[in-house]
């Protein structure tokens, strides 16, 4: 699957927390690994994390992120949508919204980032409190592309919040299954185990 057909798949993807969410145990726990994923996909590369930045900008939020993020009507947003991983499997798709209004201070940085992953800025200087996950699927407004498992919580930091949604493609599966079935049994990959920083609060989003 190239990138292009990815990125036109899930741009503006819907995330729906469903009542009939079912996913095997291990992958269900997987989307609730604590710490920077960035850095715990980073094993996975021999050299630095691709990232792949598919858009970076000012757009009007979906409405499960108006909803989440309290916005008044018509509010605007900066987003950036990225895959993570080699171009021609990519392993996560994250999106990140701010609203307009709190990008201020140190956020603006966040225009710079270019293709370093926002995990080096968020689990690294001052702590940011991150909320409870939410898991769900992320589904693509085209229908020929299948729903993600996807989890996504709340950064903030003084007035400043960022709503950070990862959906994780079949190549992570695959290489995460490979990677566990080739370890010895009972040494699982530990959650948190590339956690600079654990991070983890208890407020649901
Ligand atoms: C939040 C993190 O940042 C990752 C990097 C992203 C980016 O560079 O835009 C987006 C989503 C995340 O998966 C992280 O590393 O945990």
């Amino acid at each position: 699957m190239s990138p292009a057909v990815h990125a036109l798949a899930y741009q503006d993807a819907r995330f729906a927390s469903r009542a009939d969410f079912q996913l095997p145990r291990h992958r269900r726990l997987e989307l609730h690994r604590p710490g920077s994923l960035s850095k715990w996909l980073q094993r996975w590369c021999p050299g630095t994390l691709p990232v792949t930045v598919l858009r970076q900008g000012q757009c009007l939020p979906t409405p499960d992120e108006a909803r989440l993020l309290a916005l008044k009507p018509r509010e605007r947003v900066w987003v950036r949508e990225v895959w993570l991983g080699p171009s021609e499997a990519p392993w996560v798709k994250g999106r990140t919204v701010t609203p307009l209004r709190e990008m201020k201070g140190r956020l603006q940085a966040l225009r710079n980032l270019g293709t370093r992953p926002l995990g080096s800025v968020l689990f690294t200087g001052p702590a940011w409190h991150r909320s409870a996950f939410l898991v769900g699927y992320l589904l693509p407004p085209d229908s020929h592309a299948h729903p993600l498992p996807a989890r996504r919580s709340i950064f903030s930091h003084g007035q400043s919040r960022l709503l950070v949604t990862e959906g994780f493609c079949n190549a992570y599966w695959q290489r995460l299954e490979a990677e566990n079935a080739a370890r010895p049994r009972g040494l699982p990959a530990r959650a948190g185990q590339s956690a600079s920083r654990p991070n983890v609060a208890s407020d649901h989003v």
